[in-house]
């Protein structure tokens, strides 16, 4: 039998490509955040892939794109950052759209991390018939050598197996890096405040979205009962995004309450009380004193 391997990877592509969905499928648990609207993932998050031969400890990664905020820029330096350490970059390609400007421009980025070994991986697989992903294939193999071309399904969860084991191979050899149990480093008050946010954004639109932070104050475990309170509060930039947040009646803040509170009892395993508040950070995104209060 070969040596046991280990490593980083990460999955980068342009907005709503497909890598936090994809992400969650190897790790098997909810821990990034998905959502039809782009640019939600914001930190980057570890998920661990065991395997009695290797273990692929998964970067997530905000989404490459070209800064026009203040925040834009401070992503991309998370991004730079985390690029620079892994072992593996996974290029991720929807099958059901044809290569852009966005795509290509991400992969020019690529360049600049000659030390990690590049697989492109075409998703969505399930959402586009044989010959469009035939086609996708094709274009992606185009734009440079790859160390391996992957196409699956992270809804379907076809092929899933065919990428681990391409990533194995592509990992140097070493000991595992975490235990057996991990499935993830990140801390629980950033999983729950990500699964405020996530629930916050169902159903909004336009720049809303990106104006949505989540902060947490406390979450206290009872010791006389399976109850845990969990003390949020939702930002916003501007009073009239507070209104929509809250809804009529403060019907919409309800049903935002009800949805992240029971995902939240599914990670903390106990039943949840949610204080959720919502507050304005006036344009906090190009702000930079309230950018460094959320972690940025
Ligand atoms: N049909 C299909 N849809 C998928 C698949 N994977 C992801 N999606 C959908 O594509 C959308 C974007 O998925 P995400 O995983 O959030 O994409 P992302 O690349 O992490 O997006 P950002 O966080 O914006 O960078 C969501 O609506 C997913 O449900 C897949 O395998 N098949």
């Amino acid at each position: 039998m070969s040596e046991h391997r280990s490593g980083f990877v990460t999955f980068v592509g342009r907005p709503n490509a497909g890598k936090s969905t994809l992400m969650n499928a190897l790790v098997g648990e909810k821990i990034a955040i998905t959502s039809s609207k782009p640019q939600t993932t914001r930190h980057a998050i570890r998920g661990v892939v065991h395997r009695d031969d290797a273990q692929l400890v998964i970067v997530d990664t905000p989404g490459m794109h070209k800064p026009r905020t203040l925040l834009g820029k401070r992503l991309n330096a998370v991004v730079q950052t985390t690029l620079g350490d892994v072992d593996v970059i996974c290029l991720c390609v929807p099958a059901d759209e044809p290569l852009g400007p966005g795509d290509r421009y991400i992969d020019q980025q690529l360049e600049g991390f000659p030390r990690a070994k590049k697989v492109a991986v075409v998703t969505k697989t399930d959402a586009a018939s044989k010959e469009r992903v035939a086609q996708q294939l094709l274009a992606v193999s185009e734009l440079r050598e790859w160390d391996a071309i992957v196409p699956l399904s992270s809804v379907a969860g076809h092929q899933l197996d065919v990428l681990v084991d391409a990533l194995v191979e592509l990992l140097p050899e070493g000991p595992p890096l975490y235990e057996a149990e991990t499935t993830t480093e990140e801390p629980l008050s950033v999983r729950i405040a990500e699964l405020i946010r996530e629930a916050a954004l169902e159903g909004v639109r336009d720049e809303l979205p990106h104006s949505i932070m989540v902060t947490l104050d406390d979450i206290v475990r009872r010791e006389d009962r399976e109850l845990t309170d969990v003390y949020a509060n939702l930002w916003v930039e501007r009073d009239s995004q507070k209104g929509i947040i809250i809804g009529k009646g403060g019907s919409r803040l309800r049903q935002v309450g009800a949805d992240a509170r029971r995902e939240i009892e599914r990670i903390v395993g106990t039943q949840v009380h949610l204080d959720l508040r919502v507050k304005v950070a006036k344009e906090w995104q190009g702000d930079p004193k309230q950018l460094g209060r959320f972690g940025f």
